[in-house]
């Protein structure tokens, strides 16, 4: 199959157009594992498919380097409009782009070459709460959660972009164990679906340190929906303005909430376009 290797920030994907894999539906877990496998593989955070959609201009399906699909992917989104602006799959350089989470609005910005480099999208509205996301803690527990454990006690602020995040304000995040930390909030049995993990720091009102443990991925170099449910739970906190440049381990994002949406703008980088060949899950 023809692939496509892109990243933001360092969060890297496989992306593949659907009609490569139409045959093998039932198999892509078993096939992101594989090719997110940097000895076996091709090495990457995960596998996005890209397809047709009835709702929007194109769709996009997530799947994390340990097989599960997730509803959303920020970096992922600006990839997409990267590579379905500079394929023609879609006619202008606004679009709209259709998930397992919702659809969302993107913007590109080619150079004169038909390049795009950056990408602006609207990733919906700003929703905060147990409510939002699969939850099956105490219900008296609203925005804010308390996960207990033998050795730890963490507060969070619960956010859904589609999906779910448990943002941490903490002292120190880019010398926080995130590898210890992470895996305890994400597998903690509030989190029938599991969640992704941020440990944040505002520098100031309108600069934020971040650091991320990801659902299904682990760490990673950025995550999108992660800056976005940062600044989210910053804003509503009051610790944030609503303008903020998120530094994360592989470069800054600049989010907004603008009329309770939220707007993320950053870079989307190509790496390679090659073929893959798999041998099944039988390979
Ligand atoms: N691990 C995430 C999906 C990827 C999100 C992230 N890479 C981003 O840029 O938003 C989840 O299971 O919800």
């Amino acid at each position: 199959m023809r692939v496509t290797k892109m990243h933001a920030l360092g969060n890297n994907y496989i992306y593949v157009e659907e009609q490569e894999v139409a045959d093998l539906h039932e198999q892509f877990a078993q096939l992101a594992i594989d090719i997110s496998d940097v000895r076996k593989g091709i090495g990457s955070d995960g596998m996005i498919l890209i397809g047709p959609s009835n709702v929007a201009n194109v769709r996009m399906r997530v799947f994390n380097a340990d097989g599960s699909e997730a509803e959303n992917c920020g970096n992922g989104l600006r990839c997409v409009a990267k590579y379905a602006y500079e394929q023609k799959l879609v006619s202008g350089p606004s679009f709209s782009i259709e998930t397992k989470g919702g659809v969302f609005a993107a913007e590109v910005y080619p150079n004169s070459e038909g390049a795009v480099e950056r990408v602006t999208v609207n990733m919906g509205p700003v929703r905060l709460g147990t409510k939002t996301i699969p939850f099956s803690g105490p219900s008296a527990e609203g925005e804010e959660v308390q996960i207990q454990t033998d050795d730890l006690v963490l507060r969070g602020t619960v956010v859904s972009v589609g999906n779910p995040h448990f943002v941490a304000f903490v002292e120190d995040a880019k010398n926080t164990d995130v590898a210890t930390v992470g895996p305890v909030v994400e597998h903690h049995p509030w989190f029938p679906e599991r969640i992704n993990v941020e440990f944040v720091t505002p520098i100031s009102r309108s600069e934020l340190d971040f650091r991320v443990w990801e659902r299904g991925s682990g760490i990673t170099y950025a995550c999108g929906t992660g800056a976005c449910a940062s600044v989210a739970a910053g804003v509503h906190k009051g610790l944030l303005d609503e303008t903020v440049r998120v530094h994360l381990l592989g470069g800054d994002l600049d989010i907004e909430i603008r009329d309770s949406q939220i707007w993320m703008t950053g870079e989307a980088k190509h790496v390679f376009s090659g073929v893959y060949r798999w041998h099944g899950i039988h390979g």
